[in-house]
């Protein structure tokens, strides 16, 4: 058992630990890797991080530290003799934890287009969950790019056909799905809301949509599969259609990892397809978190130590671990959980693995690389630039689609293909099925619908009135 007093000593660059779950790690090696920044850890040191931990990630995730990180249960009646959260009073970081209500969020009848709900979630969330729903990589291209270009084409109305009775419905490798849209996979949820994936699923099977899980989710596949079974049967004994849910993956760069990975996702059982993320071998450039983390560092005392590399020599010479800088200049490859080395190859080991159930590569870009994922045996393919976030200068699905018509036309009706970034109103996902995508993908709508509102902002956002 560790004393709280003794823990709150290690609270610096040169010795960081952290409480997570009444448990003691030493991060002092993992700050300058971790992903989503070292100042976000820095200023956690000697401090209990559970609650910020678990809007980003699930319990599991602090397994990915090296071995021996791990040093033993805290003292529980030692608990308030930790620091507190630098550059944060106790009040504030009571606060931090409750949804902000400053802004005036508007009644839920006023968002009536699916963008209404961007405002809502930003006069809702605390900034720094707005940064992380809203950012995008570099300047912004690829996340405008996205949503100006819906407006480039436009329709060539037919008229005087009978459109009494119209039918959206489409079959999403192999389901029903009544609508043409899924909800796309958005990991971290728990930071946009206390219950974050748990509330997103519940709204997903509430209104018959397809969703797909993030393998980033700051809930466990377990909890979230718990939460589906139960509102699934509510909603059947409603006769509602049925919502099934599809599995977004990271690959780990650990082969026995994805192994598991894999394994437990199949064994979920409720998980009808896997989604292969192929556009993120390292984290994109988020500017705004950059410039939020930058700002964060400053107002805790921690900017110097981060980036002078006079602070870096007296670390090294102090036996510590030297921070790496460079690593943060540019994308950051976030260690274990992402593996930067996937190949066409692996596609043969996953497929084993994953058995006969669908595949869908998540992140074309090229009319070459629809081919090859034809080539390659998978179901499906997913035209995302990653909303924006990963590649700066990436091509929107809309021209991608455009693209694969032209060049590849053959991919289309051999391969089931699904679009998203920017889709924000119906016509934009006529456009997306006239072109002939099989549905489409939204992302953000939801998640500032999440914000706002809840699930019911959710179920507002996908079936207005
Ligand atoms: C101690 C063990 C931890 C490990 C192994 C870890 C690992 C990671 C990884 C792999 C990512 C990038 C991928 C992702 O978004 O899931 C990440 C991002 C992030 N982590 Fe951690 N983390 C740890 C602790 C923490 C703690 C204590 C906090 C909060 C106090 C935190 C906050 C964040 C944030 C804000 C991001 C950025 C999310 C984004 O912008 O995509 N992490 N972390
Ligand atoms: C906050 C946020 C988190 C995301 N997390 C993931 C993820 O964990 N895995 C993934 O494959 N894509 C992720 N994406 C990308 C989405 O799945 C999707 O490709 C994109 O959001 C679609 O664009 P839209 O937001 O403009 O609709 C994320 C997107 C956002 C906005």
């Amino acid at each position: 058992m560790l004393d709280g007093a003794e823990v709150a000593k290690h609270s610096s660059r040169r010795s960081c630990w952290i409480v997570i779950n009444d448990k003691v790690y030493d991060v002092t090696s993992f700050v300058p890797e971790h992903p989503g920044g070292s100042t976000i850890l820095l200023k956690q040191a000697g401090a209990d991080a559970s609650t910020e931990y678990a809007k980003y990630h699930s319990p599991e995730v602090v397994n990915d530290l090296p071995p021996g990180s791990y040093l033993g249960d805290i003292d529980t009646s030692t608990l308030d003799r930790l620091n507190t959260p630098k550059g944060l009073s106790r009040d504030e970081v009571q606060n931090a934890t409750a949804q902000s209500d400053e802004g005036q969020v508007p009644h839920v009848t006023l968002c009536v287009r699916a963008s209404d709900f961007e405002a809502a979630a930003k006069a809702t969330l605390p900034n720094k969950s707005w940064i992380y729903a809203s950012s995008s990589a570099n300047s912004g291209q690829s996340f405008q790019g996205n949503i100006d270009d819906w407006s480039r084409v436009t329709f060539r109305p037919r008229v005087l056909r009978n459109v009494e009775e119209v039918e959206v419905g489409t079959r999403i490798l192999g389901n029903a799905s009544r609508l043409p849209f899924y909800c796309s996979p958005m990991g971290s949820m728990g930071s946009i809301h206390p219950d974050g994936e748990i509330e997103m699923t519940r709204a997903i099977v509430q209104t018959g949509m397809h969703g797909l899980m993030s393998t980033s989710s700051s809930k466990t596949t377990e909890q979230i599969m718990e939460t589906y079974l139960t509102e699934q049967e509510r909603r059947s004994s409603t006769g509602g259609t049925a919502s099934k849910l599809m599995f977004q993956l990271y690959l780990p760069t650990d082969h026995q990892r994805s192994l598991e990975l894999i394994r437990r996702v199949k064994k979920a059982g409720c998980f009808h397809s896997l989604w292969l993320t192929i556009d993120t071998p390292v984290l994109g450039k988020r500017t705004a978190d950059r410039y939020q983390q930058a700002q964060e560092a400053l107002n805790a005392g921690l900017a110097e130590e981060d980036i002078s590399p006079a602070a870096e020599q007296e670390v090294a010479s102090q036996g510590g671990a030297p921070p790496k800088v460079s690593k943060d200049i540019g994308g950051r490859p976030p260690p274990g959980q992402l593996s930067a080395r996937t190949t066409w190859e692996d596609l043969a080991w996953i497929r084993r693995e994953w058995g006969d159930r669908p595949i869908v590569l998540k992140g074309i870009q090229t009319a070459d690389d629809a081919r090859l994922a034809l080539q390659h045996g998978v179901q499906g393919i997913l035209l995302s630039n990653h909303g924006g976030r990963q590649m700066h200068a990436a091509p929107s699905a809309l021209m991608t689609l455009l693209e694969i018509r032209t060049y590849a036309p053959e991919v289309l009706g051999k391969l089931e293909v699904y679009v998203d970034g920017g889709l924000r109103d119906g016509a934009d996902v006529l456009k997306a099925l006239c072109l002939g995508a099989t549905a489409v993908g939204v992302g953000r709508p939801f998640l500032y619908a999440l914000a706002a509102y809840g699930r019911r902002g959710v179920e507002r956002c996908v079936d207005g009135e």
